[in-house]
C-alpha cells in the first residue's frame, strides 16, 4: 500500500485504490479491458445495444471509477434511477461483477485489492436490481 492519502481510522485502512493503481492514466487502460469483456458478453451487451459508444465508455469509466473510490461518488438512489426500467438481474450483475475482477486482475492487481473493489461494488446491489 502506497502511504499517500492513507490514514488509519478505528484499524482500518483508508484511502482509495484508485489513488494506488496511479489514477486516471491507469484507469483509462482497465476501463479499456473491461468494456471489451463487457460488449463480448451476451448475458449483458444488449443492456448497451442502444447506448452510444460514448456513453458506454463513460459509463465503464464510472463504474469502475467507482468501485476503485476514485471521483464521482453516487447514492443507491441515483443508482436506482439510472437503471430503471432495466430489470437487471443478479446473473447480470454478477457477469459485471466477473468482468471487473478480469480486468483488474489482466493489470495484476493483487487479489485482496480486487476484492476490495468487488466489495464496493456489491454495496449497490440491491439498489441496483429488479428496478
Ligand atoms: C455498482 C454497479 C453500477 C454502477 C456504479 C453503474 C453506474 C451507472 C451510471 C453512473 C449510469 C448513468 C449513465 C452514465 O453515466 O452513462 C448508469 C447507466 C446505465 N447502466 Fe449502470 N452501473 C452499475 C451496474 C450496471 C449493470 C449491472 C448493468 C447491466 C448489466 C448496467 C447497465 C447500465 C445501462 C444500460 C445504463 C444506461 C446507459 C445509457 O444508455 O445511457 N449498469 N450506470
Amino acid at each position: 500500500m502506497g502511504r499517500q492519502h492513507q490514514e488509519k481510522v478505528d484499524g482500518m485502512t483508508t484511502g482509495t485504490l484508485y489513488d494506488k493503481l496511479g489514477g486516471e492514466d491507469v484507469i483509462r487502460k482497465v476501463v479499456d479491458t473491461f468494456y471489451e469483456l463487457v460488449l463480448k458478453d451476451e448475458t449483458v451487451n444488449h443492456f448497451f445495444a442502444n447506448t452510444d459508444m460514448e456513453k458506454q465508455r463513460l459509463h465503464q469509466t464510472k463504474f469502475i471509477s467507482f468501485a476503485l473510490g476514485g471521483p464521482g461518488r453516487y447514492t443507491g438512489q441515483s443508482m436506482e434511477k439510472v437503471h430503471t426500467g432495466m430489470n437487471l438481474q443478479p446473473e447480470h450483475f454478477d457477469a459485471i461483477v466477473k468482468h471487473l475482477h478480469d480486468a483488474l486482475a489482466h493489470f495484476q492487481v493483487d487479489e485482496a485489492d480486487i476484492s476490495q473493489a468487488l466489495q464496493t461494488v456489491e454495496t449497490l446491489r440491491d439498489d441496483i436490481l429488479y428496478k
